[in-house]
């Protein structure tokens, strides 16, 4: 099985991702990673050096290759990616993708610490601007993430509520 995880950043994608991976003794990749890898630079490097739209076109065709690569594996995608270049198409018509809806003043907890080493995140570090900020974000790029045939609302989605959720997705299918 190929399950993507998708979600705003602070969701816990990639911490979950290599916990799942783990547990279903599947290959783990984080998207960012892979852009990271083949760019040679960190993401925050590219923002800066060639804008974003570089690094959704990057993005875009990592994730295919990524997907042609690997007929089963654990994908942790980066906030944004299911909402440019038909990517979301790309994630539902090739795996189960599930969507961590992690309330904002969690993600706000869990972001202030690494926000700076986060391009979309890096000029807003106060709690409150940052809030601010993932609540503009999250207002447009819902309609993307609630397309994930699974969701994930604990405020904490545990290894073990995610588990729960993919195995009682797997006995209806
Ligand atoms: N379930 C969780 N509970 C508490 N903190 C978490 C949880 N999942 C992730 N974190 C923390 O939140 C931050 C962002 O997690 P990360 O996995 O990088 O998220 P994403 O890849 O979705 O941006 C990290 O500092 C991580 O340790
Ligand atoms: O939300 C976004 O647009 C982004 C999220 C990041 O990934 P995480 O969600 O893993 O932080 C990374 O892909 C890039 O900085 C853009
Ligand atoms: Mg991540």
């Amino acid at each position: 099985m190929r399950l993507y995880l998708i979600g705003m950043p602070g969701a816990g994608k990639t911490t979950l991702g290599r916990g799942l991976a783990t547990a279903y003794q599947l290959p783990f990749l984080d998207l960012d990673e892979e852009i990271v890898r083949r760019e040679q630079r960190s993401v925050s490097e590219i923002f800066a050096q060639d804008g974003e739209e570089y690094f959704r076109q990057r993005e875009a065709d990592v994730l295919r290759e990524v997907v042609a690569a690997y007929p089963s594996l654990v994908l942790a995608t980066g906030g944004g990616t299911p909402c440019f270049h038909h990517n979301l198409e790309v994630l539902l018509e090739t795996g189960l993708t599930l969507y961590l809806a992690v309330p904002v003043p969690e993600l706000v907890r869990r972001l202030q610490a690494v926000a700076a080493s986060r391009p979309l995140l890096a000029a807003h570090q106060s709690a409150h601007a940052l809030e601010t900020r993932l609540r503009e974000t999250l207002a447009a790029r819902q309609r993307f993430y609630e397309r994930a045939p699974l969701c994930c609302t604990a405020p904490t989605c545990s290894l073990e509520t995610v588990q729960q959720l993919i195995a009682r997705y797997n006995a209806l299918a």
